[in-house]
């Protein structure tokens, strides 16, 4: 029976934090949406449900992540996981904050902690400010995002904006002190009639602690990071055995391809890296604004190219391009115009023979993996950190499938993730 049941509020987030639950010992399925009832419970320590529901409006995303909630209680998982991004994503309305209050009376907790920090990715919390890099998140870039654009660090401030109720804070010096005085300091929160507590985080260290004195809370929410300390509190309890290796999966022996819909700047440098090494097509929905054409264009090129060597198609472009197709076609117009070409060139890849598909794109992915019927991917080893191979269960045919958060992976992403040893193949 599985011990930890996910809530992400998006496909990439979602292979994020299963990642780092594999990396950390639990066999971890991600399901695509929430399964049909009565459906089967994946044989896993911990199953991740991925909606989309980051940008949803706000009643639409309490109740899926109250349908996937109700799902894993029913499956049997013991703790409950709210993912949500190390960015703190979220529209002025929430969806944080209102699914967390949904998700925290659902459970009848009271009260949850909320910690996005992903040192390793460079997100960190200190007194309630998130950082991103060196930069505050007002001043990262991410003020400047087309749907969920941070304009204040302050979390404090922001989760209590989103929540209906209270929110205070875990600084660093108690963070600092360990598992005891976190646990101390959230109980002293609770019965000041605190709802939530924003809890500092600058090293794994503090994420192992905050995991360790929030193992017996019925809801965690957070970025990936604060997951890593989880797999250890049932470890200790000895409900998690210990495996060979958590991340096996079988192999998908075909030809390997990259589809690309991110618009940010790490994919675009990952493109650039790649062109010149390997076939590369980029796409240009301005000069070909129709998704039809898109899809032959890259079907076309790919019949010659197809073969031993990875191919890259992609779409992306830079901001004033986008800027540019947004003014014709309207912001969402554009974005589906390009999104359902991708899905349709992966699916003509997937027909050609494509077994190692690596996809760059929350919303691109999501078009992907909806247009293949996937349903079920388990996680396998991760390329770079939030970015694991997984193989999709059930599939018609064999395939692995890397889903890549637009701002996630070395500049050399799309040429080692098919390197040998980024594959490891079971
Ligand atoms: N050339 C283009 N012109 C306009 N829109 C584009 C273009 N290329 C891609 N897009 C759209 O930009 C959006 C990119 O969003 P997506 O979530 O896939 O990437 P991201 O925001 O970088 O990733 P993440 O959500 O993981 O951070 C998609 O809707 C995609 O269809
Ligand atoms: O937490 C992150 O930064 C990512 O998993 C994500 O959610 C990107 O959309």
């Amino acid at each position: 029976m599985p011990l930890l049941g996910c809530i992400a509020d998006d496909f990439t987030g979602a292979t994020d934090l299963a990642s780092m639950l594999v990396r950390n010992g639990m066999r971890t399925v991600q399901l695509i949406g929430v399964p049909a009832e009565g459906s089967t419970v994946p044989d896993a320590d911990a199953i991740v449900v991925a909606l989309k529901s980051r940008t949803a409006p706000v009643e639409q995303a309490v109740a899926d992540s109250l349908a996937a909630l109700a799902w894993l209680r029913h499956a049997g998982c013991r703790q409950f996981f709210f993912k949500y991004c190390s960015t703190f994503d979220s529209t002025e309305d929430g969806n944080i904050g209102p699914v967390g209050d949904a998700l925290i009376d659902a459970l009848g907790s009271g009260f949850a902690l909320a910690c996005p920090a992903f040192p390793t990715n460079g997100r960190t919390v200190y007194q309630g400010h998130l950082f991103v890099g060196t930069a505050l998140l007002n001043e990262s870039g991410m003020e400047k995002h087309p749907l969920t654009p941070m304009t204040d660090a302050n979390l404090v401030r922001v989760l209590g904006r989103q929540s209906r109720g209270t929110v205070g804070l875990v600084p660093f010096a108690i963070v600092e002190q360990g598992a005891a005085a976190i646990r101390r300091a959230m109980t002293a929160l609770k019965e000041q009639g605190r709802r939530w507590a924003i809890v500092d985080a600058v090293t794994d260290a503090h994420l192992r602690a905050i995991g360790e004195a929030a193992a017996a809370h019925a809801l965690v929410t957070g970025g990936s990071g604060v997951a890593l300390g989880l797999p250890e509190t049932f470890r200790a309890r000895g409900l998690l055995a210990a495996i060979a290796d958590p991340a096996a999966l079988p192999t998908a022996d075909g030809a390997a391809a990259v589809v690309a819909g991110s618009c940010s700047r790490t994919t675009l440098l990952q493109i650039g890296m790649a062109r010149g090494q390997v076939p590369t097509l980029e796409l240009d929905p301005l000069a070909t604004p129709d998704a039809a054409a898109l899809v032959r264009q890259a079907m076309d090129w790919a019949a010659t190219k197809l073969g031993d060597r990875p191919v890259v198609i992609a779409a992306s472009a830079p901001p004033e391009r986008v800027a540019a197709l947004q003014a014709r076609l309207g912001r969402d117009a554009a974005g589906a115009l390009v999104e359902h070409a991708i899905a349709g060139i992966a699916q003509g890849l997937v027909e050609r023979g494509v077994r190692r598909l690596v996809v760059a794109g929350g919303e691109t992915a999501g078009a992907v993996v909806t247009r293949l019927g996937l349903r079920s991917l388990r996680i396998g080893p991760e390329i770079d950190p939030g970015v694991p191979w997984t193989y999709a269960e059930g599939g018609a045919v064999p395939l692995r499938l890397a889903l890549k958060s637009g701002n996630f992976g070395a500049p050399d992403f799309f040429l080692k993730a098919f390197a040998p040893a980024g594959e490891q193949p079971a």
